[in-house]
């Protein structure tokens, strides 16, 4: 279903859920009581058949119009309840993948994924059903109060002594119910992370043999949510033996009253027994209407967690505006500081700058965890540095505009994440009718067209499932491959050669070499590939120590030329 459909679902509903339909329903309603009534009190006095047949005529088509209208009205709002759960989860969806990354990092998947599912849905069942039900029952207990009153207000007002009792009983049951309703779902959350997580990495899973302890860990967590659910049905189960008893109670002082009444002249059999069958009616729907205020409090923690996602701003704006005609692709890393959100004591960054040039070559290289990687995530905006800026073309990184940025800047991953559809969609991602001729193109220029050709449905295989039907090398190609058709300005890969063999790697790096205005920027381990970089640049603990071509490096015989020795080092024990 499209958005627009959903939205033309939802207008269509909401014109069709005029109050018509409830004064409808109430008016026959009123029409069915006032028929009841004198069909007891025919059959209290004096029998006559034409009454009867009348009031019966009346009562049956009573039964057909009111069957009809709730039909109508039920079927109306269950297609409100269905578009408004789908809106709000393509709604809180789109809200969500807005985020920065860090919000990623701190929010479990679990979590996101029980907002999505459950929460979503319970909002909408509170906001379409609780609704269409509070109405109904709102209207039909005016009617039948006022009725009830005109047949005897003293049995009235003894009958709405129940309200307070029942009321105070719901208040208790409320709290009760809406703290283990949370508490239920973070569990679920959990449960689902859980699942998730071994799904995720069911090779990891599988490798480590570890299938029984993560089967263990997941029935750990369901148990916590079961036990939970069973506290929540015991109080339940208890609280409505509570509200039938005082109900009891109720009715039978009613039986005494009107018994009473009836001795002393002051009511007919008839209004008797019109009053009772009011008031077991009533009784049904002021409990509806106490269920449904307790229902809609709980619903308010689930909508709450919604709307706080909702309306949750991204922490690295997305709100920039530039969009030049033209970019050279300059990049000045300027003065930066930075720490993860994750980590806010540890600087990763210190006093961190570097200039990247349109046309040339930057290999970054250094020790493992040195900070190369967080450069590149820096300059893809996923977080924002705490101080210094990155300067494209002398403006800051935030001024340009957000779908600008990401197709002149691009990049290729360690891990190239594919989503599962074909290949062409793949390489084709987030552009819109792009011709297949561009993307064997980008393909062949990746070195990747020829792999592809060779599979039977070509540009049409399926890559599976975050791509997992293709090779670490296939994968990559593919990746860069997309990042290659967007023609990007400036091209960043890191360590995308580390998957490829000696053949697909010169490959690669001759399609590169072909673009003469790009500025590359390439991290890498193996220090053999980059060494016809026009700059290395040497990080470690988050600053630049060394920098200049292969040769002046290993001339000045410093920590570029240390960690080459040490890396060829280990390279030939290892062999
Ligand atoms: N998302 C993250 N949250 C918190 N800390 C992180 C995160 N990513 C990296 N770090 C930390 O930041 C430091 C620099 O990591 P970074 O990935 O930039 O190093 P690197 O030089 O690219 O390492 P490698 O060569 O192993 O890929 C490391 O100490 C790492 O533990």
């Amino acid at each position: 279903m499209n958005y627009k459909c959903l939205d033309d679902l939802d207008k269509a509903s909401d014109s069709r859920q005029r109050p018509d339909t409830l004064l409808l329903v109430g008016a026959f309603i009123f029409l069915a009581l006032a028929v009841l009534r004198k069909v007891i009190d025919i059959l209290a006095s004096q029998y006559k058949w034409n009454d009867f047949l009348t009031a019966i005529i009346l009562m049956g088509l009573y039964s057909l119009g009111s069957s009809f209208s709730a039909g109508c009205r039920g079927g109306l709002f269950m297609c409100a309840i269905n578009s408004f759960t789908c809106r709000m989860k393509v709604e809180l969806f789109g809200a969500l993948v807005k985020q920065e990354i860090s919000f990623f990092e701190t929010i479990k998947t679990g979590d996101i994924t029980s907002r999505l599912s459950t929460d979503t849905t319970k909002m909408a069942r509170a906001l379409a059903l609780n609704v269409n039900v509070l109405l109904r029952t709102l209207i039909k207990t005016v009617g039948m109060l006022s009725l009830m009153m005109s047949l005897s207000w003293k049995l009235t007002l003894l009958m709405l002594m129940e309200t307070p009792i029942t009321g105070l009983l719901q208040g208790v049951y409320d709290n009760y119910y809406l703290r283990l309703s949370k508490e239920m779902q973070d569990s679920m959350a959990r449960a689902n992370e859980a699942a998730g997580e071994t799904v995720a990495g069911i090779r990891t899973v599988r490798s480590f043999n570890t299938e029984r302890s993560e089967a263990g860990r997941y029935d750990h967590r369901l148990m916590d949510t079961h036990n939970l659910k069973t506290r929540r049905d015991t109080v339940r189960a208890v609280y409505l033996l509570l509200k039938r008893l005082t109900a009891l109670v109720m009715q039978v002082a009613m039986l005494y009253y009107g018994r009473l009444f009836i001795q002393r002249g002051q009511m007919s059999t008839g209004n008797l027994v019109s009053f009772i069958l009011y008031q077991s009616n009533l009784g049904a729907n002021i409990r509806t209407l106490i269920y449904i205020f307790g229902d809609m409090l709980n619903s308010v923690g689930a909508a709450g967690k919604v709307f706080e996602y909702l309306d949750r701003e991204p922490q690295v704006s997305t709100k920039g505006t530039l969009q030049p005609e033209t970019l050279t692709g300059h990049v000045h890393f300027h003065n930066l500081s930075f720490s993860y959100p994750t980590r806010q004591g540890r600087k990763v960054l210190q006093g961190f700058s570097l200039e990247l040039r349109p046309g040339q070559l930057t290999a970054l290289v250094g020790p493992s965890g040195g900070g190369k990687s967080t450069c590149v995530s820096l300059l893809e905006r996923f977080y924002q540095p705490q101080q210094g800026e990155i300067l494209l073309d002398g403006q800051p990184l935030h001024s340009y505009q957000h779908h600008y940025l990401h197709r002149k800047v691009a990049m290729v991953g360690q891990e190239p994440v594919l989503f599962s559809g074909s290949i062409k969609d793949n390489i084709a991602y987030g552009l819109a009718d792009c011709s297949l001729e561009r993307v064997q193109e980008a393909a062949r220029r990746a070195n990747a067209h020829s792999f592809i050709s060779q599979l039977e449905k070509g540009y049409d295989t399926d890559v599976g499932e975050r791509g997992g039907q293709m090779s670490g090398g296939e994968k990559q190609r593919i990746a860069i491959a997309r990042a290659l058709i967007r023609e990007p300005q400036v091209l960043i890969l890191d360590e995308v050669t580390s998957a490829l063999d000696t053949e697909s790697e010169h490959m690669v790096q001759e399609a590169l070499a072909s673009c003469p205005s790009q500025t590359l920027l390439v991290i890498a381990h193996r220090l053999k590939t980059i060494e016809r970089a026009d700059r290395i640049i040497l990080i470690d603990r988050g600053s630049v120590l060394e920098q200049g071509t292969h040769q002046e490096l290993m001339d000045r015989k410093g920590g570029y030329y240390k960690l080459r020795e040490r890396l060829f080092t280990e390279d030939d024990t290892s062999h």
